[in-house]
């Protein structure tokens, strides 16, 4: 069978990985409505896209210096978050192909919470969940649970480890056919049939059995980049979730996880690369280069600049915008927790195609993209930069929007249409 691209759809407000999406003038502003994600997810499923992908953070965003206002202020990425899980119930219910990927945190959460949340999603969507596995390092991330020890990088996944562990025994703990309701007899369950895990580890105790039967296990993303992160996307994921904004960085990634898949024993091409992207499509090349330029009139100079500190690990408090960031970065040698979206790597080209790049800059060109790659052009430009991509490097996409739900829209109106007719995505309801 062909190889298909899987199209994901990023759900992150009000700002994406695009920080000023809120403010693009076909935007939606109001990220509370109910029917803004049904309606988004009945689009989404009508035009082909396989997941809504929604990312998580248990605090809002702030800056390096810990400062939160800014950002939030200016509605950047992530300023209004909801429960992924809650986020995607609704969906599931207007849908019926559409898959939806939750990202929940293996150091926040419980086993028994994830286990039993994800299996009552699964249950609702008949088995169409996908849950990205995070260990949510970095300062911004704990704030809100500063009362529970801190974890360093290495216990962060340990953790992570068991709490997968414990999540496939209680979805195993009910085996088929447990369930029988027989009126007749009275037996509702048989209980030679379910099971107590009797887990007692480093991090928890948890006796079992769980209180509702599995409907299959949801597919299992990981997106960590560390050698830990990669070990952990290698033993358990099927797709890997990367933010990086070279071809030869996203088949780095790949190659490795599955060089350490198959040291484990699992076959390399189960593991599959989803890589986020920002298109900016236009009914020409020029009206899609002009869109493209006015997107980086709309990010805010602070909030970017809180975003570019929070990201490089750099103090920019007493900074002017108007500053060269080279020599700001030579005097602090500072590095943050996390490079969660190769930054670094971004910066490095960004500071090779121009070395006297001014503070500003730098942020309004971080917060314009979160350096993932920007596609510019045509409906099929876009095609085509997708195709390269697709047959070099990576197995799908994760569509990040300039402006919410239109990016969407254009997409699946102009582009899926496209991808179709290549013989690139699955045609309607047949699998990938
Ligand atoms: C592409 C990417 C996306 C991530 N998305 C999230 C997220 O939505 N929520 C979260 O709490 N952590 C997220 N993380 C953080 C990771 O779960 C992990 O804690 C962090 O990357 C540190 O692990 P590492 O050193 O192995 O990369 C993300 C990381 C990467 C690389």
């Amino acid at each position: 069978m062909r190889r298909h691209m899987l199209l994901s759809a990023y759900v992150l407000t009000p700002g994406s990985h695009f920080g000023a999406m809120w403010r693009h003038p076909y935007s939606e502003t109001d990220f509370c409505d109910r029917e803004l994600y049904e309606n988004l997810a009945r689009s989404l499923d009508r035009y082909g896209f396989d997941y809504a992908f929604v990312p998580e953070s248990l605090a809002v965003p702030m800056g390096d210096d810990g400062v939160w206002q800014t950002m939030t202020s200016r509605g950047a990425s992530g300023a209004i978050r909801h429960d992924p899980a809650l986020l995607v119930s609704p969906m599931i219910g207007v849908t019926q192909r559409l898959r939806f990927t939750v990202t929940l945190s293996t150091t926040f959460m419980e086993p028994y919470h994830l286990a039993r949340t994800l299996s009552t999603l699964n249950h609702f969507s008949k088995g169409r969940m996908a849950w990205n596995i995070v260990t949510s390092a970095g300062a911004s991330n704990a704030i809100n649970f500063a009362h529970l020890t801190s974890l360093d990088h290495g216990d962060l996944y340990e953790r992570a480890e068991e709490v997968l562990t414990v999540c496939h025994d209680l979805w195993s703990s009910w085996d088929e056919g447990a369930l029988i309701a027989d009126k007749q007899s009275g037996l509702y369950a048989r209980a030679d049939k379910i099971r107590q895990i009797d887990h007692k580890g480093r991090h928890f105790d948890i006796r079992g059995p769980l209180t509702l039967p599995c409907r299959g296990n949801p597919t299992l993303m990981a997106a960590g980049v560390s050698p830990r992160g990669r070990d952990f996307a290698a033993r358990w994921a099927e797709v890997i979730f990367a933010i990086q904004n070279e071809p030869a960085a996203m088949r780095e990634l790949r190659d490795d996880v599955r060089a350490r898949a198959a040291r484990m024993g699992r076959s390399p091409q189960d593991i599959r690369l989803m890589a986020a992207v920002q298109p900016v499509i236009g009914e020409t090349r020029d009206i899609a280069e002009a869109r493209a330029a006015h997107l980086d009139t709309l990010v805010a100079p602070d909030a970017a600049r809180s975003y570019l500190a929070a990201m490089l690990g750099l103090d920019l408090s007493g900074a002017s915008g108007d500053a060269p960031l080279q020599p700001i970065l030579e005097s602090q040698h500072r590095r943050p927790a996390v490079d969660a979206g190769g930054t670094q790597a971004w910066l490095a080209k960004l500071l090779d195609a121009k070395p006297a790049v001014s503070v500003d800059d730098a942020a309004i060109a971080l917060s314009a993209s979160t350096g993932t790659p920007r596609l510019v052009g045509t409906a099929a430009d876009v095609a085509d930069q997708l195709q390269a991509l697709f047959e070099d490097c990576c197995d799908g996409f994760v569509i990040t929007p300039t402006h919410f739900p239109g990016t969407f829209e254009e997409f699946g109106r102009a582009v899926i249409p496209e991808l179709r007719a290549r013989g690139l995505v699955a045609s309607h309801h047949q699998d990938h």
